[in-house]
């Protein structure tokens, strides 16, 4: 289990709020952290990194405890077992793409080879990293992370909208891989994201910020309740709905769907055979 307890100030663009978290995630899982804009999201990664300290809190994973500020315990961010990928990589410039993937990690060896193949790395080692498409920076990114925390017990792989910069095809692809080396590695994964159909595609757990005047709530919502696809509503047309599914466009009667009076374009839905629901992601 990854015990997430803390309490942290931020300025908000309306004011000061309390950012608070009191969650337990089960390890080796897939996390989606939601949110709208300066709800407080990138604060909770960096909270979790060490980035950011916290008056109150409590961070343990398993039995290693990061933080307890009744014990005064705040482990710093390098000797935290985790991973970060930033929004736009945040290569260093002035390195290569392999000298990019070793830094600060040179005890990881054995793992280096193996990560830099799954990653697909292997043409693009020497290049330097201002010359990488915005999907190889991230594969880059990622691969530092994965290399820094492999052989660690209790690791935890942090991802601050990694997909954002993406085109559709870079993204899905980067997407499975992202399933895939969570899996393979048994890693406990905790990824933010504007976009809930890729939350839906990724996550086992949706932990979605609620925002009050001077509180910001981190809460779990359950959104697999159901077996079913995920769908989001792209225009109404007479009687027929548009819904962008996967990568697809798909036509369906207004009639198919449940509670149609309701449906408004941006809606996001969850298609199960015969039947659609909506889903109230702002509950
Ligand atoms: N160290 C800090 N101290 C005080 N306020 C901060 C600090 N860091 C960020 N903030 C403020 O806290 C709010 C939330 O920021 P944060 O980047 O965590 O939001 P977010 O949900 O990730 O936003 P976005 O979706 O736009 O990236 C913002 O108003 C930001 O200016």
């Amino acid at each position: 289990m990854l015990h997430i307890e803390f309490s942290k100030q931020l300025e908000g663009a309306r004011g000061p709020f309390e950012l608070e978290a009191n969650l337990d995630l089960k390890t080796q899982q897939i996390s989606v952290l939601c949110g709208p804009s300066g709800a407080g999201k990138s604060s909770f990664l960096r909270v979790l990194a060490g980035l950011e300290l916290v008056k109150k809190g409590r961070i343990c994973f398993k039995e290693s405890v990061w933080l307890d500020t009744t014990q005064k315990i705040c482990l710093p961010p390098q000797k935290r077992p985790l991973g970060f990928v930033f929004q736009d990589g945040a290569l260093f410039p002035h390195l290569n793409v392999y000298d990019n993937i070793i830094f600060g990690n040179p005890r990881h060896q054995a793992h280096i080879e193996e990560v830099i193949s799954l990653m697909g790395l292997e043409g693009l080692l020497k290049h330097p990293t201002p010359m990488l498409s915005g999907g190889q920076v991230q594969r880059v990114a990622l691969a530092r992370a994965l290399v820094r925390i492999l052989g660690q017990p209790n690791a935890l792989l942090c991802l601050d909208e990694p997909l954002s910069a993406l085109d559709a095809d870079a993204r899905a692809h980067l997407q499975e891989q992202l399933k895939y080396i969570s899996a393979h590695f048994k890693l406990t994964t905790l990824i933010i994201t504007h976009d809930l159909l890729e939350a839906y595609k990724l996550a086992h757990n949706l932990i979605w910020i609620e925002e009050k005047p001077q509180k910001h709530t981190c809460l779990m919502r359950d959104f697999k309740t159901q077996e079913g696809l995920c769908a989001r509503v792209l225009e109404i047309k007479g009687q027929s709905v548009e819904l962008v599914l996967e990568r697809q466009i798909v036509s369906l009667p207004l009639n198919s769907l449940q509670t149609p009076q309701t449906l408004k374009e941006g809606d996001l839905w969850v298609l199960i055979p015969q039947r659609a629901e909506r889903v109230d992601w702002h509950l």
